[in-house]
């Protein structure tokens, strides 16, 4: 009798090209409730075309994804937020003229079939009440990514997928961030996170997968990430 639960997301061979380019390749992993994953690789390896098949806004070619006990390689993002993946973006997409808390209101009410976020207490989590009626458009970089992970937030989400947050990011505002998801981890949210920042990213979690020109080279810790050679091929070169 096994011990572990059951995964929340399950990819099982995902493949994923663009035209003759390949840019997934076999990708398959899991991963529990409230567990953190960090997806690392070069530039062009394949990060965020992952998160964007699993969010929806992408179709893998093959392979399956399975979340919550069903299949939903077939199901459009709009529909995927409801059921409970969201995600931010390397650019944070806010509604700039529009006020912080409004933004928030938005996607809590488009987001989230049958569950209300509490809009006050999201504020609250994402340090941006004093911000509440500002103009999303005047906050600055750092707040942005708060309130882009505020609208994921919103919808209520059982899988929230992380896109670049930490680049230009200061030491303090990376240390905020990385205090926000362990919380959100700790509450049950599970995460992926695709980053560059190693050091962010091992303040959140040791467990990383690593890509390669759209193939999974490595699955394990961080630090024995950093000793595997074909990951320190992937990164500085055969010759590394
Ligand atoms: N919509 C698209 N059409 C064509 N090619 C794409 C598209 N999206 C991504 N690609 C290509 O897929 C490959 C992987 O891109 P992806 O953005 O997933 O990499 P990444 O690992 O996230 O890179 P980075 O760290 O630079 O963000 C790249 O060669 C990219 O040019």
């Amino acid at each position: 009798m096994s011990s572990n639960p059951p995964p929340l997301l399950r990819l099982e061979g995902v493949n994923k090209r663009f035209g003759g380019h390949v840019v997934l390749n076999d990708v398959s992993f899991s991963l529990a409730p409230g567990e953190i994953v960090g997806l690392v690789g070069p530039n062009g390896s394949g990060k965020t075309t992952t998160i964007n098949v699993i969010c929806g806004l992408y179709r893998a070619d093959s392979g399956s994804i399975v979340f919550d006990g069903k299949p939903v390689h077939r199901v459009p993002m709009h529909e995927l937020a409801r059921i409970g993946i969201n995600r931010t973006f390397q650019v944070p997409k806010t509604f700039r003229d529009m006020t912080v808390r409004e933004n928030i209101e938005v996607a809590a009410y488009f987001g989230h079939a049958d569950q209300r976020a509490d809009v006050n207490a999201l504020l609250r989590d994402i340090d941006l009440e004093a911000q509440a009626d500002k103009l999303a458009g005047s906050l600055t970089v750092n707040q942005q990514k708060l309130l882009d992970l505020g609208r994921a937030l919103a919808t209520g989400p059982k899988l929230l997928l992380v896109d670049e947050i930490g680049a230009g990011l200061n030491p303090a505002e990376l240390g905020g961030i990385a205090e926000l998801l362990r919380k959100l981890a700790q509450r049950g949210i599970a995460l992926i996170v695709v980053e560059h920042l190693m050091a962010f990213l091992g303040s959140i979690t040791q467990r990383v997968i690593v890509l390669g020109a759209g193939r999974m080279l490595f699955e394990g810790s961080l630090d024995a990430a950093s000793r595997h050679p074909e990951v320190v091929a992937a990164f500085f070169g055969e010759a590394a």
